[in-house]
């Protein structure tokens, strides 16, 4: 058996956006999902979401990974097992992390020889092909870890302030919201477009302070970012809650994270207001989450093949 993980990511800037070849500020967090692989008759996949063979329904994701792989390199059954600590459908990239822990599973199990480079931009054309449009990011900082800006693909910096996740627990379906945004844009693209590009230059001027590691600006241009979020119909009341509960709550500043129209927000903070807002982030009907940026990309966590 092998066991492949890849983590979680917030965006600090430019989700949606970065779609359109904006820029963006993604790090990798603290939660992981864990695909095993394993050869077997016929194809299995087992996760929270039930038990399937291929399955565009249930298991969209990992069914495209299989077929895909399985066009290029026949190879016999194989059972694929799937635990994940990443909430699904919430703004994390669950579905980035479970594409890029199956594609490095299935690379060792059948010896592909792909690099980490490879690793991404296969998982990149797997959420293009189910999210209908979508950017590299997910998927790339998934693979990589740690800090990224896209498109260009530099690493920055990792934030030394506290990351606090608050979690409506309301699902929302990115691909959904990625073609929300898209209609909204053919029909005004003389409004939406500007405000994608000043998404765009959030991030772009988040860089420099993540450098100076000013957080106190960083906070505000996150909040400057919510607002043109907003903006483009991605929010939702019960992050709005969150995200005011938490800058009353003395966050440096505090956006969604991720496609938006439920699942997570994201708050900066320093150490003697984190437990402050993680309470107010309960108190406005949410879960809160203090995690951290991790360095460490889709990774094999053991292989006995
Ligand atoms: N642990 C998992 N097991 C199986 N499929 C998963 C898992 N996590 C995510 N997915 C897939 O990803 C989809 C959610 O992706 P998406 O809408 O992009 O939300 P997000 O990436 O923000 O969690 C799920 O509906 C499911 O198809
Ligand atoms: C909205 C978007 O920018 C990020 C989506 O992230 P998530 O799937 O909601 O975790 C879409 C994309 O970049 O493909
Ligand atoms: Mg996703």
């Amino acid at each position: 058996m092998i066991t492949c993980s890849a983590p979680a990511k917030v965006y600090l800037f430019g989700e949606h956006a970065v779609v359109y070849n904006e820029s963006a500020i993604c790090c990798a967090v603290n939660m992981r999902t864990r695909v095993n692989i394993e050869y077997s008759e016929n194809i299995v996949i087992k996760s929270s979401l039930g038990t399937t063979g291929i399955d565009y329904e249930i298991h969209p994701y990992v069914s495209a990974v299989v077929e895909k792989i399985r066009k290029k390199s026949p190879c016999r059954g194989v059972s694929i097992s799937i635990e994940s600590d990443i909430p699904v459908g919430s703004g994390l990239g669950s579905s980035a992390a479970v594409v890029v822990a199956t594609i490095c599973a299935f690379n060792n199990l059948l010896k592909l020889g792909m690099d980490k480079e490879s690793i991404a931009s296969f998982g990149h054309s797997i959420e293009k092909e189910i999210q209908g449009a979508a950017s590299a990011t997910d998927t790339y900082v998934s693979t990589m870890g740690g800090t990224i800006e896209v498109p260009k693909r530099r690493h920055l910096k990792n934030p030394l302030c506290n990351l606090i996740i608050g979690n409506t627990n309301v699902f929302s379906s990115t691909g959904q919201l990625v073609a929300k945004v898209a209609s909204l844009k053919s029909i005004y693209p003389e409004i939406i477009t500007p405000i994608l590009s000043t998404i765009g230059k959030t991030s772009l001027r988040g860089e420099g302070l993540l450098e100076n590691e000013d957080y106190r600006a960083l906070g505000e241009l996150m909040d400057v970012n919510q607002g043109l979020l907003e903006a483009i119909g991605v929010g939702c009341d019960e992050l709005s809650r969150l995200i005011h509960s938490s800058r009353a709550a003395g966050a440096f500043g505090a956006k969604i994270t991720g496609a938006g129209g439920g699942g997570c927000m994201l708050a900066l903070a320093d150490n003697e207001n984190i437990d402050a807002i993680s309470r107010e982030i309960k108190n406005a009907g949410g879960i809160p989450i203090i995690t951290g940026v991790t360095d460490s990309g889709v990774r094999v966590d053991f292989d006995n093949e």
